[in-house]
């Protein structure tokens, strides 16, 4: 399709989900979830995602009762404004401004710079009826800093631009995914003025007479919605990961190549050690990224609910948690799904496959809702913070809380003595504390060399965002660990999650070997009895692999992959996707007279002469 055929496709399609939605007999998380996958990625998405829940998050009373009626009814449809073409991830760089006038008892939206336009917004460039807008908010002269208004963009009538708004999409993105089916645009405002009671004013308000009344909670409330989004991306990084490896553990174990004995059957290419050690990491990850998820969904409901009560005790755990492991696991992810593609050799690079549309959509998870890199600060940062405080008297809690065991764990030494003892959780939790404390340490120690703490921070980055991700790894091994000695039912299936949980954990201090022996996690005697473990883990796990892939349950229809079919029947299922191309539709292609023919002609003209 053409890029507005793709558009306008996805329109179809998610006005199609929201007529399912209001006729079948729902559940709110059936709705919720229909509403996701049945428009990934389009406008609904963001919607529902972002602008519904910023107004929940951040509107008054009043405000609620005005705005979300309208909203959850899509009379009006909605889209998050924040990042702009100079400033995405430093959010207090923002430039649009909202100057309040008494005379008017108005706000004026103004775009002063080129790069203070928005851009990015999904849903802005040619959908949405109204945003969320982040501006920095003045009144008498003085800068507040961003606050967040609701803005009507178009006519509700013709659906042109309001006067003062110029607006639009910002072109074509990577691949040819489907985030091309999503108009995220561009906004600039000249003069717009909107009424004062459409700031949002839950946190701080503007008074009539212009007074501005700060929050007086955490004025990071505000990041919210953020926060609320990457606590669902790392449950789709699961989702992702899931579809990715089902795909390439399905056509591994049809795919045939090399190994024939005296004319015999070829070897599955699942059975090759190399392909193991590929593949089965990231089947473990699937499954430790489903059940932090699960537990990171808990954690952010409970901040919630204390939120609520106005106990901010948990704030700083929970955006450490949130920015961590929506970092860490789309990372990861798209990695995956790229090394899925290369596991399924050339015909992954089909677009049959599955795998290029999956990857191209996907990439972007590393990118929005805050850069990988700049949440993993946010997590150095709180880390730093903690490992200052130890000794105060005020003991680390959560995820940190293996920080007051910091005596023992800055000194022990692994009593891994055999290839079995990496089978004991409490050994292998025990080494990921300790290199999670020590690499935080370190930055900690370096740190205080320095006068200066921004600068010595700044020089710093790179070792610590290594310490925030080990910091991240370890949680998922321990909630991975957790969900196995609590909730898993059956003898069968808690064996297999525990071969998937320790190949998760052992192929981490094999990737990350040089974190573990330089901080004397281990020595490299127990890396060697962790590699011994990890392949005999291997084989343990082979012969379950494609039932492990079939538990996600996901339809043909979903994984869209004629590598991944449930049935396997890949090789006449190539062929028909090919014939399909409309390359084929005729036996000579258009070019041949134009081009083709003539260089022929020249080449058999200057053979005879
Ligand atoms: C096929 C699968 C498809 C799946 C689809 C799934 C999802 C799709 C959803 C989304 C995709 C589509 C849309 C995308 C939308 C977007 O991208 S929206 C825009 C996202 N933008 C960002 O994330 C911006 C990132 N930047 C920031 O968050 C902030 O600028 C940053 C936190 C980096 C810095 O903020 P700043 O105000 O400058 O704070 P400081 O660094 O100075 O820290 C001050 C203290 O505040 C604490 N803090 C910071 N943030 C938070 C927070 N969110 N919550 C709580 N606390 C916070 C910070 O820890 C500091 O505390 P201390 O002073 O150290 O105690
Ligand atoms: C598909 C997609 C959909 C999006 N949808 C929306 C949306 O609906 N609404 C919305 O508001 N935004 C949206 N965004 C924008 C997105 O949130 C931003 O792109 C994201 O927050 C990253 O910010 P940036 O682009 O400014 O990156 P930058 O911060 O410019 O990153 C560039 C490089 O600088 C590095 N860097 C930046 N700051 C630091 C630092 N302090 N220390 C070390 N390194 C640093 C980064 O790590 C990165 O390597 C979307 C983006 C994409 C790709």
């Amino acid at each position: 399709m053409t890029r507005k055929e793709l558009f306008k496709n996805t329109l179809r399609k998610s006005v199609h989900a929201w007529k399912l939605i209001n006729e079948l007999p729902l559940s709110d998380d059936e709705s919720l979830m229909l509403r996701h996958f049945m428009d990934q990625p389009g406008f609904l998405d963001l919607h529902w995602r972002m602008f519904v829940p910023a107004i929940k998050g951040q509107g008054t009373e009043e405000q609620k009762q005005k705005w979300l009626p309208l909203a959850n009814k899509m009379q009006i449809i909605g889209c998050y404004a924040q990042t702009e073409l100079g400033h995405g991830s430093n959010v207090q760089g923002l430039e649009t401004t909202a100057t309040f006038d008494p005379q008017t008892d108005q706000f004026i939206l103004h775009s002063p710079t080129q790069t203070s336009s928005k851009w990015w917004p999904g849903g802005l460039g040619k959908v949405s009826t109204h945003a969320v807008i982040y501006a920095r908010l003045i009144t008498d002269g003085k800068d507040h800093g961003v606050h967040g208004f609701i803005v009507q963009l178009r006519n509700m009538d013709d659906h042109s631009p309001l006067p003062g708004i110029t607006i639009g999409d910002i072109g074509v993105k990577f691949g040819n995914g489907a985030y091309n089916s999503m108009d995220n645009g561009f906004l600039m405002f000249d003069k717009f003025c909107i009424p004062r009671d459409q700031m949002l004013m839950r946190l701080s308000k503007v008074t009539r007479e212009g007074k501005y009344v700060p929050s007086d909670v955490p004025r990071q409330l505000m990041y919210g919605t953020m926060v609320s989004v990457r606590q669902t991306i790392v449950s789709n990084a699961s989702i992702a990961m899931a579809r990715a490896v089902c795909i390439a553990t399905r056509y591994s174990a049809v795919r045939r190549q090399f190994g024939s004995q005296n004319g015999g059957i070829e070897t599955q290419v699942i059975d090759y050690k190399t392909q193991q050690n590929r593949l089965f990491p990231l089947l473990a990850s699937a499954y430790a990224f489903r059940f932090v998820g699960e537990w990171l969904k808990w954690l952010y409901t409970d901040v919630t609910q204390r939120l609520e009560a106005s106990d901010f005790a948990t704030l700083p755990e929970a955006h450490a948690c949130t920015a961590g492991l929506k970092s860490m696991t789309t990372s990861a992810t798209s990695d995956g799904i790229e090394e899925c593609r290369k596991l399924c050799g050339g015909h992954g690079y089909l677009w049959c496959s599955g795998l290029p549309e999956l990857f191209a959509v996907y990439v972007p998870a590393c990118t929005y809702e805050g850069d990988n890199v700049v949440l993993q600060l946010q997590v150095a940062r709180f880390l730093m913070k903690t490992v200052s405080q130890l000794g105060s008297g005020k003991a680390p809690a959560g995820t940190t809380a293996y920080m007051g065991r910091a005596k023992h764990l800055l000194q022990c030494r692994s009593s891994i003595r055999k290839a079995e003892d990496w089978l004991n959780p409490a050994m292998v939790l025990e080494t990921f504390e300790a290199r999670a404390l020590r690499m935080a340490v370190s930055c900690a120690n370096n740190l205080s060399k320095f006068e200066n703490q921004e600068q010595g921070f700044s020089e710093l980055l790179a070792d610590l965002v290594e310490a925030a991700i080990a910091h991240c790894q370890l949680i998922v091994v321990s909630k991975f660990i957790v969900k196995l000695e609590g909730e898993i039912k059956g003898k069968g299936v808690k064996n297999q999650l525990k071969n998937l949980c320790y190949i998760y954990a052992l192929h981490l201090i094999h990737k990350h070997l040089g974190d573990f022996l330089s901080t004397n996690s281990i020595t490299s005697e127990q890396a060697s009895l962790a590699n011994h473990q990890l392949r005999s883990l291997y084989t343990q796990v082979r012969p379950n692999a494609v039932a492990l892939v079939d538990a996600f349950d996901y339809t043909d229809h979903y994984l869209g992959s004629v590598l991944g079919r449930y049935d396997g029947n890949v090789y006449p299922k190539l062929f028909e996707e090919a014939l399909k191309d409309p390359l084929n539709d005729t036996v000579v292609p258009d070019g041949y007279h134009e081009y083709i023919r003539p260089l022929i002609k020249q080449h058999l003209r200057s053979a005879r002469l």
